[in-house]
């Protein structure tokens, strides 16, 4: 199989071909600024020293600081934080915010640490990747297995050593210690607001769409209850452990109770039982992958029946199955248009915490409304005007973007 970072890079070379950019662009591209690999000794409970990994990637400043998530998660590797710090680039060029792109990674199953060994964990993270870290120099955020409560122990830490309160330092903040009005349902808001833009194009009613959402963490969790609440059908949800179905539709927040008891969605007594596979297949209006990256591939592509794909998740869907999916005229709505309203809101979050002023929930919606709005509207311009997929149209408004910045600063 081809490496993720190789593969992620397809669509920067097709748009650059498309916009001619000159070569040393794409090359500088090509490649991260700067990856830190380090090892983390943690105490565990029982009195043994644990050394576990992780690295912090920051692949382009062209446009401002670093920003993108922390993931902590088993399968974690270099060239996977690469790949993400990758995408943060585009994305945030995508949404025109100042910020490059960054992305932090620990190998962990969180499932096998206690509460207080994931917290020494987080914290000697934090210490670890400090000197590349800062409120102006690289911001991270909530991923995979990262909550709110883990950025507090996370900005807690920096700020013992700083000797001075910066919440700026990272973002996704419990609202008590300078997190945003609306950040935790951003994602999910951000899904939901392309969704309802892509169905407008479409001609496609909400209260008439069927929906299936893999992963119901975050990003799935939310995007299911926000398009629930504009009116569509959730037919199918999942997590790790397994999928569940029901043609009459699910209750999002009855499942979220089931799992808030459970753990999971399996066993959720209203609903039958199916594989995340056979999630990925339904005949739905849109499918919502917003799990892990790889899941659609060329060996599933042509099974496909949903109409729209909104990308949730990063990297769900490999080059190979883009081109399936293009020749079957099913609508991609890309990871970094689909899932920028969280990296949005956190710009909005770093943006209160530098004034000292926070703003109210519906001003949060209202800008991460506008910017969303405007955003679709430009790639899919993009992409109508240079005859290509969503993908490669938000490829191209980033990189007119980043290129001119680049070209400005003299680095090209
Ligand atoms: N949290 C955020 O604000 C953002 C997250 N993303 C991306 O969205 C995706 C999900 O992230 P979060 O929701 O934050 O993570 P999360 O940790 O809150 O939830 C992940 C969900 O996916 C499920 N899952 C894991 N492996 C699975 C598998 N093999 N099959 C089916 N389900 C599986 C988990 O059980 C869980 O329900 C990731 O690709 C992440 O990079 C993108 C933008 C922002
Ligand atoms: O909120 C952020 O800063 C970054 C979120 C993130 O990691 C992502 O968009 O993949």
């Amino acid at each position: 199989m081809q490496n993720i970072f190789e593969m992620a890079k397809k669509p920067l070379e097709q748009a650059s071909q498309i916009l001619r950019l000159d070569q040393n662009v794409s090359s500088l591209l090509a490649h991260p600024e700067r990856t830190l690999e380090v090892h983390i000794p943690v105490r565990m409970d029982d009195g043994r020293l644990e050394i576990f990994t992780g690295y912090r990637s920051q692949h382009n400043t062209a446009l401002g600081p670093a920003k993108g998530g922390i993931r902590f998660h088993p399968g974690v590797t270099m060239d996977e934080v690469k790949t993400l710090a990758f995408w943060m680039t585009f994305k945030c060029a995508v949404l025109n915010l100042p910020y490059g792109g960054g992305k932090g990674g620990v190998i962990v199953d969180t499932r096998k640490l206690s509460r207080s060994e994931l917290e020494r964990l987080a914290r000697s993270y934090m210490q670890k990747i400090m000197p590349v870290i800062g409120e102006h120099q690289d911001i991270p955020a909530p991923d995979v297995n990262t909550d709110s409560r883990m950025m507090a122990w996370m900005m807690d830490e920096y700020s013992k050593y700083q000797g001075y309160n910066v919440p700026g330092v990272i973002t996704g903040k419990p609202k008590t210690v300078g997190g945003s009005a609306g950040r935790g349902s951003a994602t999910g808001r951000g899904v939901m607001f392309c969704i309802r833009e892509a169905f407008k194009k479409m001609a496609i009613p909400m209260k008439e769409a069927t929906v299936a959402v893999q992963g119901f963490g975050n990003v799935g969790g939310f995007s299911a209850k926000l398009l629930f609440d504009a009116g569509a059908k959730i037919v199918a949800v999942s997590d790790m452990y397994g999928a569940i179905y029901n043609q009459q539709g699910l209750d999002p927040y009855d499942i979220e109770r089931h799992v808030k008891e459970t753990g999971s969605v399996a066993g959720y007594r209203r609903a039958e039982t199916m594989t995340n596979g056979q999630l990925l297949e339904l005949p739905v209006t849109v499918l919502v992958p917003a799990a892990l990256e790889g899941q659609i591939t060329s060996g599933n592509a042509d099974r496909i029946q949903a109409r729209i794909i909104a990308e949730g998740a990063n990297g769900p869907v490999t080059p190979d199955a883009d081109s399936v999916l293009a020749g079957r005229e099913i609508m991609v709505i890309p990871d970094i248009l689909a899932n920028a309203g969280g990296v949005t809101v956190s710009y909005f979050e770093w943006v209160q915490n530098l004034y000292r002023y926070y703003w109210t929930e519906k001003e949060v919606h209202a800008r991460q409304e506008d910017m969303m709005v405007d955003a679709f509207a430009k790639v899919y311009e993009a992409a109508e005007r240079y005859r290509t997929s969503l993908r490669v149209g938000a490829y191209i408004v980033a990189l007119e973007r980043l290129s001119e910045a680049m070209r400005l600063r003299g680095w090209l």
